[in-house]
């Protein structure tokens, strides 16, 4: 697929062909990227990586059966480049890619805190850019990805990025200036619940619990509670007052968590980690 102006669109593998995908940096989002594309029915001959770890790159191209190039095969060759690099490996990329792309191939970054102004600026031209901001469950089809266009990108390069991005998971559109917010949310999200998982785990190892069972016990709850909070609509308070009975066991866990401050330190982090993503892009405004 090399005809970029007329946007493809993303699809399952019945469909002719899918735009073909370049991710650039094949780390833990880029391989949860092409993961979940795989899954979703993508072809491998349809994914191309670069990665700087030969061993890395061996190792994913025979797993995943995706392609591992040299950039500049990926700059001409795939419809839409995935920047998947972390925010502090950005400059060399860029400037690279710069002499590489001719302004009509589409850019999707997933970097926390780097604005879509940036790539333009560094990429020239008119690039079409599209923010993400996307999490790991997209391995599993259960992303939550938010998209913000750049200056240059189209409706069409837009709904590309949809539909591209709808394969792993839930997508909404949000303006570019929630992006650090966005990021603290749900970029990072996935990892406080791995963390509250870990800590229930270790309070069932507190008690007595063998291992193997304190983890069936909590990860079947978070995922039923969590299951249950999607598919009732339910508010999380009201679904907390279900399980709190009236002078019960629930209430006095409740106390606790409420004397350690625990929500007060969850407002405190995700204002820290969008404090952060500020911080990235801040980093790179005046270059
Ligand atoms: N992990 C997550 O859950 C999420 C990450 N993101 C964003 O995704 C980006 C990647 O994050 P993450 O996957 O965690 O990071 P990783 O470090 O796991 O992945 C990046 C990979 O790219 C490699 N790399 C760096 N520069 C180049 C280059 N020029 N060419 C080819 N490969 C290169 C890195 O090598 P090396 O190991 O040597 O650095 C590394 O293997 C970040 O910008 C982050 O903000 C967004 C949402 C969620
Ligand atoms: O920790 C990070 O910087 C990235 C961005 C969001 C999730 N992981």
């Amino acid at each position: 697929m090399t005809d970029r102006d007329s946007v493809p669109e993303a699809g399952t593998s019945s469909a002719p062909a899918n735009p073909v995908v370049a991710v650039l940096g094949a780390g833990k989002i880029g391989e949860a990227l092409m993961s979940g594309l795989l899954h979703s029915g993508y072809r491998p001959e349809e994914l191309l990586f670069t990665e700087r770890h030969p061993e890395r790159a061996a190792e994913l191209a025979e797993r995943l059966a995706a392609r591992h190039v040299e950039l500049d095969e990926a700059a001409a060759t795939a419809d839409v480049l995935v920047v998947a690099v972390k925010p502090q490996d950005i400059d060399p990329l860029l400037e690279r890619l710069a002499g590489l792309i001719d302004g009509r191939t589409l850019l999707v970054s997933l970097c926390a805190g780097l604005p879509t102004s940036l790539f333009e600026r560094r990429l020239g031209g008119a690039c079409p850019v599209v923010r993400v901001m996307p999490n790991t469950p997209m391995v599993i089809g259960e992303a939550m990805c938010a998209i913000s266009p750049g200056s240059h990108a189209t409706d069409a390069h837009v709904k590309l990025v949809e539909q591209l991005l709808s394969s792993v998971g839930e997508v909404v559109s949000i303006p570019e200036e929630k992006q650090d917010a966005v990021t603290a949310l749900s970029g990072s999200g996935p990892a406080y619940v791995f963390f509250l998982v870990e800590a229930m785990i270790d309070a069932g190892i507190l008690l007595g619990l063998p291992r193997n069972v304190a983890e069936k016990l909590i990860i079947q709850s978070t995922y039923g509670a969590t299951k249950m909070l999607a598919e009732t609509g339910e508010h999380p308070v009201t679904l907390r007052e279900a399980v709190t009975s009236p002078g019960g066991t629930t209430i006095n866990a409740i106390r606790e968590l409420e004397n350690h401050g625990v929500r007060a330190a969850f407002l405190s982090a995700i204002e820290a980690a969008r404090d952060r993503s500020v911080e990235l892009g801040k980093a790179h405004e005046d270059s």
